[in-house]
């Protein structure tokens, strides 16, 4: 059975199931990408569905690293692997599961353990057609050919002290470094990278968004506009999905200080 949808300006063809509007959400480590996602799938209702029931999804990049080379992974072991450059992730890979989620496909995805530097490919994820899927890391925006697959970009603009900030505890207490580990790699690795590889990447976006997840305004204004994808979309009854989103009405008057706009318009469709 064909599934067409018109999503923005481009219309899509889904065989085998629904084609979703796909996000990308880009920021530096700890900026709070992965937190914002949460809270977007808090606000539409979806955080507490069953895997398999949910109109929205997350994935994140960090499964598309790539696997590392017996040279690499004693580096890796040693602190001397650059997992914040681009060659560091299956561009490929990314590329034809973005391709075939947008194709409505069932994708296995594997997670990723940062405490071996590995994929966990025993322990895979299955994706199951959806009406949203965001998809975030550090380089979402880099690779062109995984860029162009997005309907719509936010980045997370967290300032680099904070992100150091947290990237410190969380990387002790959930990825298994000492503390001389987080900053040598930072100082090495981290920091350049974003500089030359994410930070650029901040000028696709159609929205960028101060202070990640307490920026609520921002949060609320992009799932605002999902849902009036979702809700624009004939094969999604407006109950079975999103409760309407209160907006923090006394901060809207000053939009343009809470979101910096990337554009003409608030969000862009499909380019
Ligand atoms: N707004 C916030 N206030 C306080 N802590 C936060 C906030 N956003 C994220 N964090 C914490 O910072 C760390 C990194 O956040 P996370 O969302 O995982 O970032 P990313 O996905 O960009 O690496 C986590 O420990 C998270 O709980
Ligand atoms: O084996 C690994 C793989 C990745 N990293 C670091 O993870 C971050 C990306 O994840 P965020 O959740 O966006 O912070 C990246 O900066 C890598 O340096 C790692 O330390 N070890």
């Amino acid at each position: 059975m064909s599934d067409t949808r018109l999503n923005g300006n481009r219309k899509m063809s889904a065989p085998e199931g629904k084609s979703p509007f796909l996000i990308g959400v880009a920021g530096g480590t700890a900026s709070g990408k992965s937190t914002v996602c949460k809270r977007i799938m808090e606000k539409l209702g979806q955080a507490e569905i069953d895997n398999k029931q949910r109109q929205v999804v997350c994935i994140a990049q960090d499964s598309f690293y790539r696997d590392l080379t017996p040279s690499e992974i004693a580096k890796a072991a040693k602190g001397q692997f650059n997992f914040d450059h681009p060659d560091a992730f299956d561009e490929t890979l990314m590329k034809t599961t973005l391709n075939d989620i947008l194709a409505g496909k069932i994708v296995t995805i594997p997670t990723y353990d940062y405490k071996n530097h590995a994929l966990k490919k025993n322990e895979l994820l299955t994706i199951y057609p959806a009406d949203v899927v965001l998809f975030e890391g550090i380089l979402v925006f880099y690779f062109p050919e995984v860029r162009k697959l997005f309907h719509m970009k936010l980045f997370v603009d967290t300032d680099s002290d904070t992100r150091l900030a947290r990237r410190v505890p969380r990387d002790i207490n959930e990825r298994g470094r000492s503390l001389d580990q987080v900053l040598n790699q930072y100082m090495n690795f981290v920091k350049p990278a974003f500089e030359e590889f994410c930070s650029p990447t901040k000028k696709f976006a159609d929205v960028i968004i101060p202070r990640g997840a307490d920026n609520h305004v921002a949060i609320d204004l992009i799932v605002q506009h999902i849902r009036e994808i979702l809700s624009n979309n004939p094969r999604i009854s407006e109950e079975r999905i999103l409760p309407n989103t209160q907006l923090h009405s006394p901060a809207n008057h000053s939009l343009s200080n809470k979101i910096a706009l990337n554009g003409e318009a608030v969000f862009k469709r499909p380019h």
